[in-house]
């Protein structure tokens, strides 16, 4: 997509002045941010900063104090009412409360790799008996596979699978439909450093692809190259916002991690110590 054409669409996100409050408590606070197509972003934050509260948001599983101004504080795709299934068809997410609501909710997770592939063209948890799944689409579904490294698991089901097997096969889902946005949520928890390594590149492919990455994350390791924005998070605000050039470096981290931390790498890869 060029510079212009980034521009005519409306933002993937608009959140203004968002504020979500638990037990008299802003757990997000007066939270703005706009991403726009094409801008891979990293939202990076410590424990407890807020990170699944701003997806959570997102995927309107919790919903923010209304502005006092009228103004929406959540706009996706320039609308701010949506209809779930709908939103959920033009965003793919791994998460660990996706991971979670397959393992639980999903017949107790007794549902095939394979067709929780095949799940990511409904946007659901299950397949239904009364949906058809053309040969085209279970095509992509074992392609995808083939991409996660994850075509043993394609019968294998998923209560049977471990940690990091379940997550490559939500990967496989969400890159199933080729997404305009892909937002990953820690998506390399349980994955061992090998599967980590081969995750980012395929992250990589897909991003130089015209897929837009948000990417929620507290490992610094995982800004591959392609991300250009990062805005840190501390205690549910925006600490800090703007090119990863300017924003990821020791001094913001150790600010936001409360904590002396060091930041070696370049653009290809990053490393955090902690003094
Ligand atoms: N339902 C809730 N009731 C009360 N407090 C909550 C609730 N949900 C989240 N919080 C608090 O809000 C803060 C932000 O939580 P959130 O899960 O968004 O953090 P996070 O950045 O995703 O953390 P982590 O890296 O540990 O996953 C935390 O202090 C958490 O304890």
């Amino acid at each position: 997509m060029n510079h212009k054409a980034q521009y005519i669409q409306p933002p993937i996100l608009e959140m203004s002045e968002a504020t979500v409050r638990r037990d008299g408590i802003n757990i997000l606070d007066r939270f703005s941010l706009t991403i726009r197509m094409n801008e891979n972003t990293a939202i990076i934050g410590p424990n407890g900063s807020g990170k699944s509260t701003f997806i959570k948001l997102i995927t309107q599983d919790i919903y923010p104090i209304a502005n006092k101004n009228g103004a929406p504080p959540v706009r996706m795709f320039g609308k701010n009412h949506w209809i779930l299934e709908e939103l959920k068809s033009k965003l793919s997410i791994v998460s660990s409360d996706l991971q979670n609501s397959f393992l639980h909710n999903t017949k107790e997770g007794h549902i095939s790799g394979l067709d929780v592939v095949v799940t990511g063209f409904f946007s659901s948890l299950r397949l239904f008996p009364h949906q058809t799944i053309s040969d085209e689409q279970y095509g992509k579904a074992k392609d995808a596979l083939i991409l996660m490294n994850a075509t043993h698991l394609a019968d294998k089901f998923l209560d049977e699978m471990s940690t990091g097997e379940v997550r490559r096969v939500l990967i496989s889902r969400a890159l199933v439909t080729n997404p305009e946005v892909l937002i990953l949520d820690e998506p390399t928890t349980a994955l061992d450093f090998v599967a980590r390594h081969k995750f980012m590149e395929q992250i990589r492919k897909v991003v130089q692809n015209d897929t837009t990455l948000i990417l929620v994350t507290h490992h610094i390791e995982e800004v591959i190259p392609e991300i250009e924005r990062i805005v840190l998070l501390k205690n549910g605000r925006k600490a800090f916002d703007g090119s990863k050039k300017e924003i990821l470096n020791s001094e913001n981290l150790s600010d936001i991690y409360d904590h002396p931390v060091k930041l070696n790498g370049n653009n290809k890869l990053f490393k955090v110590h902690v003094d």
